[in-house]
């Protein structure tokens, strides 16, 4: 291949424009097909992406980056590496999803979020035990399949580096780098198979190098690249980073004997031309955003690449990082008009946008010039749309004080609020109850035109009331209203306020066959109206105990947004902060005396380099203070965190300064009340007592034992018992007996305090 100013992306989508492979998965899961129609689909959703993408112009395609559920767990059957429990599942395709997702006798691999998105992995467990083995098939089977299809493919695979860092060590202590010489020889082995198929390049993704590393890991990537370059027989290597800045790995990259380094010239800030080595590489820069929707300024972009030009040895444009974290493309979107829709670039239009800059650098700026002209004319409508500036707003924000952030003290707030009557360990749900079929149908048919708005308010509050009624059967004590109105935690909220556009196919894989659509937050921030208070008093009318009002944090609603780029989120999140201040101020005055403010998606924010994070979780808090002080002392706030991985963030939770803090525990037996009380937490707090991640009911006894584990952490007056996070994915009959079980265990460990 030539490499002169060559147009690439680092990945692509794979959930199907119309999410048909979500569909397939879950049919096949459910018997509804066989492997022969998943495998069908599958297929045709990579030969139409290929197809997309030669046909926007791009000189390399990344091959292989398709997953039926995940790309961790690719890697981890390429490289032997599945746990041993599975290894008696005969078929590799129910093998596979085995491990993805359980089985009635199997636990699956533990999910958690890939680097600071909003993508889960599955976490490869590696044991003393693990003998790893090459399996190349599916990797080999698609160059194959993209060859055939004349498509210019460059095969993708996760490096040894990130996959090891990425992985759990099941057993004993130290790094699990030490088994990076374990993988080398299958690297190599991979190196000469796909020479042989006819790959002129290979990507290895090694994104953990952008967050920060030891000088041993930077010895062990130097030793890595160099021995993996020095394979014989083998494609270019590309090594690819993403969602940061390389720092230390990248002058040791540079060092090694590769061919190319994608480096992420939108999250990161490596200056190029100070590292030896470069001037004999590839560079493959991303300077089209990857993870955010806006079109990009593409003069800009050109200044950047232009002054690459002296320092690399061949450059490519490409995308920041995979477009697995986008939309397909705007074409999907019927409802989005203009300005906004000429602000936008999705994943079809990004990969435009990459062959656009380099035909740019190869024939001039002229024989781009409507593609320019075109962008500069959106930049400019983009900046000066009033939506972008309410002076009101602004005017608000500027005149906070501190003591806007900021509620009485917490024996005040104890004190106002025992009029609440609640038990000692009181028992209550995170929000959710099963998003059923019937809930979801009756949206879609809403959307339809099928049933009309008040037809659809009476399924809803019928929703309610028997989520109500099967709460206070089965003796809560704090109950909810089951958000059975919200298609989603973050979009619900976006569709109601200003400043928001919520897309209709702008689906994104979340985890395995999940998918949320991202709204874009494009504006400053407005709220029409209340949200929720018509569903929540409606539930409150129905029975004398408390229900708690349920709202989204602002650190979510932006983490689970695209966010605008042309300010500070700092910025951002204090207007969406306001809008969900003032809808706690509404649900106050409407009678409710208990609000909760989701924030799961604190930890998932933290910037991966440890330089960044403090200034990160001043203004997180300070956001999610701003969203709840507007109560009075007597309104009880709660808030929400899943995830379980508190470590980096434990100070910000107490930060927050909720009366009551609900968090994921029981896979971690309670581990992290010992956190909490380290630094000085001495509010209410509700450790998960069951994991809501799989349908197993757990026992009576299970529970009080993780229950007597709390209290040997927290006093009873402080304690509350709750499952890890919301049910809305699981099913009727097994939320009911779990409840039940809850419940029991509650009384009975309270019978003997
Ligand atoms: C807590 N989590 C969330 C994250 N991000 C969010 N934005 N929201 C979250 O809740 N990140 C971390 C985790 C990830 N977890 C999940 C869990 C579950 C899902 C999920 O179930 N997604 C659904 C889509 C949800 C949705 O938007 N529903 C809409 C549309 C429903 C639909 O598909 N309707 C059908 C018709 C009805 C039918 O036949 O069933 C249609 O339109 O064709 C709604 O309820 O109205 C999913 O299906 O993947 C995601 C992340
Ligand atoms: N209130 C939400 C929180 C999920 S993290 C729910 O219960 O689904
Ligand atoms: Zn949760």
């Amino acid at each position: 291949m030539d490499t002169t100013f060559t147009a690439t992306v680092l990945g692509s989508p794979r959930i199907g424009p119309r999410r048909e492979l979500k569909r397939a998965v879950e049919a096949y899961w459910a018997g509804r097909i066989g492997a022969d129609a998943l495998l069908a689909t599958g297929a045709e959703l990579r030969a139409g992406m290929w197809a997309q993408q030669q046909a926007a112009g791009l000189d390399a395609i990344p091959v292989g980056t398709f997953s039926h559920y995940d790309q961790m767990l690719d890697t981890a059957v390429m490289l032997g590496a599945l746990p041993e429990r599975v290894s008696d599942i005969d078929d590799p395709l129910d093998r596979y999803f085995a491990a993805a997702r359980g089985t009635d006798t199997v636990a699956p691999l533990e999910m958690t979020k890939w680097f600071d998105t909003n993508y889960h992995y599955l976490v490869p467990e590696i044991s003393p035990g693990t003998r790893f083995a090459l399996d190349p098939s599916k990797l080999l089977g698609e160059l194959a399949e993209a060859r055939a299809q004349d498509v210019p493919a460059r095969p993708a695979v996760i490096g040894p580096v990130t996959f090891l860092l990425l992985s759990k060590k099941v057993d004993g202590s130290g790094t699990l780098l030490d088994r990076v010489d374990e993988l080398l020889p299958l690297y190599a082995e991979l190196l000469g198979l796909l020479a042989e198929a006819g790959a002129e390049w290979v990507q290895i993704d090694e994104p953990a190098l952008v967050a920060d590393r030891t000088a041993d890991d930077i010895a062990v990537v130097r030793r890595v690249y160099d021995e993996l370059a020095a394979v014989v027989q083998r494609p270019a290597i590309l090594v690819a980073s993403y969602f940061g800045s390389l720092g230390d790995a990248l002058p040791a990259l540079a060092a090694t004997g590769i061919d190319g380094i994608a480096v992420d010239l939108v999250a990161g800030a490596d200056t190029l031309a100070t590292v030896p080595g470069l001037a004999r590489k590839h560079v493959v820069a991303g300077v089209v955003d990857g993870r955010n929707v806006w079109r990009t300024d593409l003069e800009r972009a050109l200044g950047t690449l232009v002054t690459l030009l002296g320092s690399v040895g061949s450059l490519a444009v490409s995308t920041s990082c995979s477009l697995l974290h986008v939309p397909y493309t705007l074409d999907a979107e019927t409802g989005l008009e203009e300005p906004l829709r000429s602000w936008l670039a999705f994943g079809a239009e990004k990969s435009v946008e990459v062959v656009t800059l380099a035909t740019a650098l190869r024939q001039g700026l002229d024989a781009v010039v409507g593609a320019v002209d075109a962008g500069r004319a959106a930049l400019r409508s983009r900046r000066e749309d009033p939506r972008l500036h309410d002076q009101s707003l602004r005017a608000r924000i500027d005149a906070l004080t501190s003591g806007t952030r900021g509620r009485g003290g917490a024996d005040i707030r104890r004190k106002a609020q025992r009029g609440l009557g609640l038990p000692l360990l009181p028992t209550t749900t995170i929000g959710s109850y099963p998003q059923t079929r019937e809930i979801r149908v009756a949206r879609a048919d809403l959307r339809k035109g099928v049933i009309d708005d008040a037809e659809y308010r009476r399924r809803m509050q019928s929703q309610i009331a028997e989520v109500v009624a099967l709460q206070e059967e089965l003796g809560l004590d704090v109950l909810v209203h089951g958000e059975p109105e919200r298609n989603d935690m973050v979009q619900y909220f976006a569709e109601q306020l200003g400043g928001f556009f919520a897309t209709e196919n702008g689906w994104v894989q979340s985890y395995g066959s999940r998918c949320v659509r991202p709204p874009i937050l494009y504006g400053d921030v407005r709220r029409p109206a209340p949200m929720t208070t018509e569903w929540i008093t409606y539930a409150q009318s129905l029975t004398e105990k408390p229900v708690k009002g349920m709202l989204t944090g602002p650190v979510t609603i932006l983490a689970w947004s695209f966010v605008r780029d042309d300010q500070p989120l700092a910025e951002t999140a204090d207007q969406v902060a306001l809008a969900i201040r003032d809808e706690t101020v509404d649900l106050q005055a409407a009678g409710i005396r208990i609000i909760q403010v989701d924030e799961p998606a604190l930890r998932e924010l933290l910037p991966l380099r440890a330089a960044d994070q403090q200034a990160y979780l001043d203004w997180a808090v300070g956001a999610f203070r701003l969203a709840t002080s507007g109560v009075a002392d007597s309104t009880q706030i709660h808030t929400h965190l899943c995830y379980s991985e508190f470590g980096e963030v434990i100070e910000a939770i107490a930060g927050l300064d909720a009366d009551v803090t609900s968090l994921e525990a029981a896979r971690s037996h309670m581990e992290v009340l010992g956190d909490l009380n380290e630094v000085g937490f001495d509010l209410g707090v509700g450790p998960g007592v069951y994991d809501i991640h799989s349908p197993r009911v757990p026992g009576v006894d299970e529970i009080a034992s993780l229950l007597k584990e709390a209290l040997a952490a927290v006093p009873a007056e402080r304690l509350w018992v709750n499952p890890d996070c919301g049910l809305k994915t699981r099913g009727v009959a097994e939320t009911t007996e779990s409840l039940r079980h809850l419940v029991e265990a509650a009384r009975s460990v309270r019978a003997g305090l």
